[in-house]
Parts: C-alpha cells; structure tokens; sequence
C-alpha cells in the first residue's frame, strides 16, 4: 500500500492511525493522522460506510496539535465519523520556506492553495493534496468501510478555517458540510492572507479571488439553503488584523449566502485549542446531522 502505518493508538473507543505516504502533489512524504472511531471496530464490512471529517490545522501545525487537543475523538465515537487530520505543508529536504523564518508563511504554512510562483510551485500543492489526493489515498486502504468521497464534511481552524471555507465553496457538491473556528474568511485583505497569496499566488488578485471565501460566496450559489458555522473568540489576539469574521458577513450580502453564515464571537476565547476544543462538541453536532448521523 501507498500508506505507511507508523503507530496505532487508543482513544476512546476507537484507534488514532499514523500515516505517511509519498504524495503525487507535494513530491514529499505527507503525515496523516486518522481517527476511526468505535464503530469502525464494531462494524461488519458490509454495514453502511462510516462518513468522515476532514480537519484542517492552522499555522504552524502538524497532524498532531489537533489530534492531541481538540478532543475530536469523543466526538467521533459519540456519532460514528472518521476524522482526519493532514499536515498545514509538505516538510523534508529540499521544501523552501520562509526566506525570513517566520512561522506564518511556508514549513507548517502551505495555506492550502496550490502555489504557482517559484520556488513554492515545485511542492507547496496543498489543495490539490488535500481535495483530492488525500481521499483517494485513504479510500484505497480504508474505503471499503470509510467514505472519503460522498459522505463527508470539512472543518479547520485560522489558516485551516481558511482552507476548509475556501475548499467546501470550491467544491460545492462535494462537503455535506463545513464549519470554522477562528477561521481567516478575507485573505485578500488581512496581512497573513496577503502575504501567503503573494508569495504562493503571485500579484493578481485574479487569483487570489479564486480562493478567497469572501470572494467565493459572491460567485458559488447556494442551492440547498446550507448553513456554515463558524466560532471566534474575543479575546484572539488575531481577531482584529488577520481574522475579522464580519467581513465574509458583509459579502454575503444579498447573494445566496446572506444570513446562511453562522458567526458566533464568544466572550473570553483566545485562539488555542482551549478555545476550539470547548466548541467542537457544537461542531460535531452540526456536522453529524448533515453526515445523516442524527
Ligand atoms: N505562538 C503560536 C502562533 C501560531 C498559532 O497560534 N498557531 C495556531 C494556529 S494559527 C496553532 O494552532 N498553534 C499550535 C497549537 O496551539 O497547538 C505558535 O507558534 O504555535
């Protein structure tokens, strides 16, 4: 099999799977973390699939914060989804970074665009990788009991909020649901946005429109009435320069997605996995009834 199993672990009621595997789009070996939750321990093969969840990190992040924080696992169990967590960029030899070190821009920082701009197009393919490589490669090993394709949501945090508002528009059909915490909604116009675009994208905005979720709510329509759910604390300290969660509010308006988008600021919450794990249980609701769950 493509995937490696690097380690198998306990929670909960289901396992936590290492994966690793050389990835097409990035040119590098990509880590995954996937949950499988009790019923996939439990179930016969020929039982209807178990849904799953994608869960994209942000800054910074492996497949590990999120696996270790967030607390997905109970969750999981409590309504019978899968959850997988990919890496935030490809990583190893040869993987250019930020030329200044910074941690918002490059290794743990691939913004999950498919960059076009040099040296960053040679492995820094992490839409593609995440939309559609990473389903595949896991369908191929767990597909006969876990749905990768059909029965699926999308979820992240910040730059992953990002990515998971900019992946479930450009791919309307395809998420059952999405939802965000602390989620960048306006790269194009927020300082770590800007940057990652310009550095992964280039100069025209064209571009960056394409990727954009305020530019995307603008373009995509809104055919099923769906709702995104998004959490942001007042007491993020990004909230006032990369976040600003009312501008996608603002966007919306008078297109499809006017009063769909769902944005809860909440008194106290910072941008940790404190914050995001106290929310997920919400989350995990919303998305366990669009996954047919409940
Ligand atoms: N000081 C933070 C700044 C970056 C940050 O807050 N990253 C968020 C995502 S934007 C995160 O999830 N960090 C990892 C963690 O909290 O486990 C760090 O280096 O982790």
């Amino acid at each position: 099999m493509a995937l490696k199993l690097t380690s198998t672990i306990a929670v909960c009621g289901g396992k936590l799977l290492k994966l690793s595997h050389p990835s097409s789009s990035t040119g590098t070996n990509m880590d995954i973390n996937l949950y499988l939750p009790k019923q996939y321990y439990n179930s016969a093969e020929s039982a209807k699939l178990i849904p799953s969840l994608l869960y994209l990190s942000g800054l910074t992040c492996s497949p590990q914060n999120a696996s270790e924080k967030a607390f997905w696992q109970i969750q999981a169990d409590k309504y019978g989804f899968a959850v997988i967590f990919p890496d935030t960029s490809p990583r190893g030899e040869g993987v250019a970074t930020d030329p200044e070190g910074s941690w918002d821009f490059g290794i743990g920082a691939g913004f999950y665009v498919n960059a076009t701009e040099q040296p960053y197009s040679a492995h820094y393919n992490m839409y593609d990788y995440v939309h559609k490589e990473l389903p595949q490669v896991l369908a191929e090993e767990f597909g006969s009991k876990v749905d990768f394709f059909d029965n699926i949501s999308i979820t992240g945090h910040s730059m992953g909020g990002f990515g998971a508002l900019s992946g479930y528009l450009k791919n309307i059909n395809r998420y059952k649901s999405c939802s965000a915490f602390a989620p960048i909604v306006n790269p194009s116009t927020v300082p770590w946005g800007q940057k990652a675009f310009k550095g992964y994208l280039g100069e025209d905005k064209r571009i960056w429109a394409e990727y954009d979720p305020s530019d995307l709510v603008k373009t995509v329509t809104n055919v099923n009435g769906d709702k995104i759910l998004i959490h942001v604390g007042t007491s993020d300290p990004f909230l006032e320069k990369h976040l600003k969660p009312h501008l996608i509010e603002d966007a919306a308006k008078g297109t499809s997605w006017e009063g769909k988008i769902e944005v809860n600021i909440e008194d106290g919450f910072d941008h940790s996995y404190y914050f995001i794990s106290s929310f997920v249980p919400q989350h995990a609701e919303f998305h366990a009834k669009h996954l047919g769950l409940i």
